[in-house]
């Protein structure tokens, strides 16, 4: 069983606070948004491979350490996640970024496909799934389905805050699939909103209500 990582690092805690208000305009809250997304990815990248490199410093011949090589891609579920995705490049530049995009009907709350693209060769990389928001986990679970028909086996999940409904959902449908949460909250509303959450995340992100 993959692990669930719940955050309680002081700053994650407190950005995922300040982005919690209402009062958060659009500017503040995509930019806090890409800053709780880095200090997440710092968490979620703690097991990467190390190998032995021999290099030059300016005074001798040293043994450094550098990541095993294995490659990295960012997917961010659309709107949503592309506000993740920057503060992820800032730490990871060399990752390639693939791109799924999927809805969630209003009234039956299931996912709907509109978009995929991603990195010809993401089979062979280290994938991190990102969403500020995982509710009944529909979305989440559908997006990592399609990342496993391409053949993906190593995929992580990051989310900024996530209901108890939408961790089991995952859990059982992605046991092999490591969880990295910002908060976990209580529970979702009767229109699949988490509670206390933050609303909706992709029009809080782009400013579009
Ligand atoms: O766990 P679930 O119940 O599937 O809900 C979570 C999904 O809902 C939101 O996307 P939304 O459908 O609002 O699309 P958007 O990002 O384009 O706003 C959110 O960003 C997740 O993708
Ligand atoms: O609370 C929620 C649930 C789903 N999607 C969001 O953006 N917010
Ligand atoms: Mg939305």
């Amino acid at each position: 069983m993959a692990k669930v990582v719940i955050m309680d690092h002081p700053l994650i805690q407190h950005k995922i606070g300040y982005i919690r208000r209402r009062d958060t305009g659009t500017k503040d809250f995509r930019q806090t948004i890409g800053e709780i997304a880095m200090l997440i990815c710092y968490e979620a990248t703690r097991d990467l491979q190390l190998s032995d490199v021999k290099i030059e410093t300016p005074i001798c011949t040293a043994t450094a350490k550098a990541l095993k090589g294995k490659k990295m891609a960012i997917v961010p579920i659309l709107r949503a996640g592309l506000g993740m995705v920057d503060g992820m490049l800032t730490l990871i530049p060399a990752a390639k970024v693939g791109h799924i995009g999927l809805y969630r009907d209003p009234e039956t709350l299931n996912p709907v496909e509109y978009y995929c693209k991603l990195p010809a060769d993401c089979a062979e990389r280290e994938v991190f799934v990102v969403d500020p928001m995982l509710a009944t986990g529909g979305s989440s679970v559908a997006a990592i389905q399609m990342l496993k028909d391409k053949g993906c086996k190593n995929i992580h999940f990051m989310c900024i805050i996530a209901a108890p409904e939408g961790i089991e959902k995952m859990k059982k449908t992605h046991p092999d699939v490591d969880m990295y949460v910002g908060a976990l909250d209580e529970k979702l509303n009767d229109h699949g909103y988490i509670v206390p959450g933050l609303g909706d995340a992709g029009d809080r992100i782009f400013g579009t209500k």
